[in-house]
């Protein structure tokens, strides 16, 4: 079995992985990923127990007991720069061994939650609503870095994409990801359900015209009005085509679950989005205490 150099698998003086300071033993397999650190704590203050909690950089990870369910949840920080690192360093938390530095013979298969916050595209999709992503449809640039294969449904909805949203050459080369079935049928009432976009940034990619001019001013218009069969984009954010695509490469099942804080079509934001944001923790939690 081929050994992984200190180069490649970086472990600090405690034996724990480079970004995320965690060890093996400091996670469960159950996963849920947040942007903001500062939500780390909004959803580990509904555990019965706090087992062990670790901060570096943007990443601060709590790992804890819901009754019997051991739940981890970690921050990402934005965009999926750091999605790639946290679903990198989360699975060689599961599948290398840290002192041989190989990979372990039988494989874990994580549960990656992500609860996040989002901007919605259909009118009918309102401000404190919630989404689960059928699929991650990714406008940033992570997945191509790596192989991964599509279904058939993935590549069929992909090309109605190109069809229908015209991107110009060389901003973006998008990719499609479906989410975990068996994890997004637990999640049904009370959330819509549509795909999500995910941006390389909040502003122009997304739309948001301050005093930077748009090179897509379409972009909103075409998204909002994109429809494959009863396939709609209900969404955009920064991180979920990321964990769909590296949680289909590396073999976890990935959910992203949205807060939506801004309706882009009615021009609306919350007006407590803290208070919609901590029901979607706890309709989630209740779910997935259950899992
Ligand atoms: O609230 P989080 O989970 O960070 O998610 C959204 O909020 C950030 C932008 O404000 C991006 O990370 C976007 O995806
Ligand atoms: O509009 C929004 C709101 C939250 N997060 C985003 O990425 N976009």
């Amino acid at each position: 079995m081929k050994r992984i150099a200190e180069s490649e698998l970086i472990l600090n003086s405690r034996g724990a992985v480079y970004h995320l300071d965690v060890r093996p033993e400091e996670l469960a397999d159950t996963v849920i990923t947040v942007g903001d650190p500062d939500r780390v704590g909004e959803v580990s203050k509904h555990f019965d127990k706090l087992e062990s909690s670790h901060q570096h950089r943007e990443f601060v990870t709590h790992t804890g007991y819901i009754g019997q369910k051991r739940l981890t949840v970690v921050s990402t920080g934005i965009g999926t720069d750091n999605i790639d690192i946290v679903l990198n360093e989360l699975d060689a938390l599961v599948n290398i061994d840290f002192n041989t530095r190989t990979v372990k013979d039988s494989l874990t298969r994580l549960k990656i939650i992500r609860l996040g916050t989002s901007g919605a595209l259909q009118a009918e999709v309102g401000v404190d609503s919630f989404v689960v992503s059928s699929h991650g449809l990714g406008l940033d640039n992570l997945l191509p870095w790596y192989e991964f294969e599509n279904t058939t449904q993935e590549k069929d909805l992909l090309q109605a994409f190109h069809k229908q949203v015209q991107l110009k050459n060389g901003s973006a080369s998008p990719y499609l990801i479906a989410a975990g079935e068996s994890l997004s049928a637990k999640f049904t009432t009370g959330f819509h359900k549509g795909i999500t976009v995910t941006c390389p940034g909040f502003y122009a990619p997304q739309g948001r015209a301050l005093r930077g001019p748009l090179s897509h001013p379409a972009l909103i218009d075409q998204l909002t009005a994109f429809r494959e069969g009863s396939d709609y984009i209900s969404n955009f954010e920064m991180e979920t085509a990321g964990i769909y695509g590296l949680s289909r490469v590396l073999g976890h099942d990935g959910l992203s679950i949205s807060t939506i804080v801004a309706n882009r079509i009615r021009q609306e934001f919350s007006k407590d989005s803290g208070k919609a944001v901590d029901s979607m923790i706890r309709q989630s939690l209740a779910i997935i205490e259950k899992l």
